[in-house]
């Protein structure tokens, strides 16, 4: 006869169901409960005025967590076409509508739920600066205009502003150490200004308050350091080279930081057209030169120099100009056009040491104009003149002006975004004023989802074992073999 398995109790069976649902109830219960639900999200846009093109920026965060790390993003950006809105000055009107197909873009990005509540910020740099100490009314014109065009949209309007250059800086460093996981310095390099900003040493206190920027971020109070010079962002400190070389009005000019064979006509007036500039328009000069390349790095770098100031400095120690600057310290991100040049250079490998990178730019800066051309016939013609001369401000800005040293200079990170965001003074801006700067260093769950789920799961299963090692008393007793006598 078969021997019953003591097992096969109709207790036993219900009890091992029991545990079995049990289980898997517990189990699906805490898979479902921390499971990332679909997020909601907000939303924010800043509109980047600045003097050689206006970006506009959207981004967003989960709704329910406005004062958490790391968790504004990028989701979308607009290239404004045309000129900066400084460009607009003779003609305000035109800024404002230079925005509205940006604006529309920004209406299909953000839900319409949303539109009321978005914030919409418009911050402009060194453009508006230069046309506010060259013509205060057509700045305010320019202000007006961009103000009503942005009225217009559905979205919380919340002003149009000079940034000043301290704030471009610091927000720039805000940027890329909220996106980034370590400490890093800023330096952003644009159209008419360029900003540095780092933490320096404890001891190398700021000498000078107007440099000194402090911020708590991570759980962390930063004292920063952070200067913006205004004319030596890459456009204007060209018009200053220039202007160095046409100081006796000439008819021609030959210039070492154009390439051999280069030749175009400019206009003095034009020239001169910017107060980083105008002071020094020589009295009597034609209406045009002709402005002929030559090509030799180490005779533009000279050039190059001549427009830094090195002789006075009433600091301990200074970068250029008479501004305080301490030591540099750690490593240092470089955007906007530093990114940009040393991209189309193929210079952005930090591994490339700084002696390379300057034959590099020798070589780059003596080849014809016309071969330059051809190998590059997609590039657009005012940006491919001109990166013999930026490549090399760029090498005597970072070592000459900030004194980055060959060991140092391997410490820069050239870059053009972080994690999805644009690097930038755009993020750090609206952290700001949304009081979203994440004061402390963020709540991070202690176990990972699956780690969690396989915790539960084992727990889940001891106490089953448990419960049922409990049940001995009631087991119905184990019969013997059956003895054969
Ligand atoms: O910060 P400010 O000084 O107000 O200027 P900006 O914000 O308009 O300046 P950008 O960083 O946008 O650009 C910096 C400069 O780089 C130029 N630029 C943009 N794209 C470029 C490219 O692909 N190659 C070379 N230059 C470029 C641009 O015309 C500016 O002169
Ligand atoms: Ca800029």
């Amino acid at each position: 006869m078969k021997e019953k398995n003591p097992w096969h109790t109709p207790l036993t069976i219900i009890i091992t169901v029991i545990g079995v649902i049990a289980i898997v109830a517990l189990v699906t219960v805490a898979v479902l409960q921390n499971r990332p639900v679909p997020q909601k999200y907000k939303y924010g846009i800043v509109l980047d005025a600045g003097s050689s093109h206006t970006a506009l920026y959207i981004y967003e965060w989960p709704a329910e967590k406005d004062n958490n790390t790391g968790r504004v993003e990028q989701k979308h950006s607009c290239k404004v076409k045309g000129k900066g809105i400084s460009s607009y000055a003779a003609e305000p009107e035109k800024a404002g509508v230079s925005l509205t197909e940006c604006m529309r873009e920004a209406e299909m990005q953000v839900p319409s739920r949303r539109h009321q509540e978005t914030p919409l910020y418009l911050g402009a740099t060194a453009g508006m600066r230069l046309l506010n100490i060259e013509n205060r009314e057509a700045s305010d014109k320019v202000f007006e205009a961009v103000e009503k065009a942005l009225q217009g949209f559905p979205f919380s309007y919340q002003g149009a502003r000079i940034l000043s250059g301290q704030e471009e800086g610091a927000f720039g460093w805000v940027t890329v150490n909220y996106l980034d996981d370590q400490t890093t310095g800023a330096l952003d390099l644009g159209g008419a200004s360029t900003q540095i900003s780092f933490v320096p040493h404890e001891y190398d206190i700021s000498e000078s308050p107007s440099n000194s920027v402090a911020f708590r971020l991570y759980g962390n109070d930063y004292n920063l350091y952070t200067h913006s010079f205004l004319c030596y962002g890459k456009d204007q400190v060209l018009r200053m080279a220039l202007a160095h070389q046409t100081q006796s009005g000439p008819v021609t000019m030959s210039d070492p930081c154009f390439h051999p064979g280069y030749s175009v006509t400019r206009n003095y007036n034009a020239l001169y057209d910017s107060p980083c500039v105008s002071e020094r328009k020589p009295k009597e000069a034609p209406l045009n030169f002709t402005h002929t390349g030559v090509g030799n790095f180490f005779q533009c770098q000279e050039v190059v120099k001549t427009l830094f100031n090195f002789t006075s400095c009433k600091y301990s120690r200074c970068s250029f100009n008479g501004i305080f600057q301490p030591p540099l310290q750690g490593s240092f991100g470089a955007f906007s056009a530093y990114y940009f040049v040393m991209n189309f250079l193929n210079l952005t490998d930090s591994s490339i040491p700084l002696e390379t990178v300057k034959a590099n730019l020798a070589n780059y800066c003596e080849t014809p104009w016309n071969q330059i051309k051809q190998q590059h016939p997609k590039v657009k013609e005012k940006y491919l003149a001109e990166y013999c001369f930026s490549g090399t401000y760029i090498v005597t800005l970072l070592t000459e002006g900030y004194n980055f040293t060959k060991e140092t200079f391997s410490k820069i990170k050239f870059i053009k975004e972080i994690k999805g965001s644009d690097a930038g003074w755009t993020l750090g801006y609206m952290l700001n004023l949304t009081n979203m700067i994440p004061a402390e260093a963020p709540d991070s769950p202690p176990l990972p989802h699956a780690g969690y789920v396989s915790i539960v799961t084992v727990i889940a299963l001891l106490l089953f074992i448990l419960f049922i090692l409990s049940l001995r008393p009631i087991w119905p007793k184990c019969s013997k073999q059956p003895q054969i006598v």
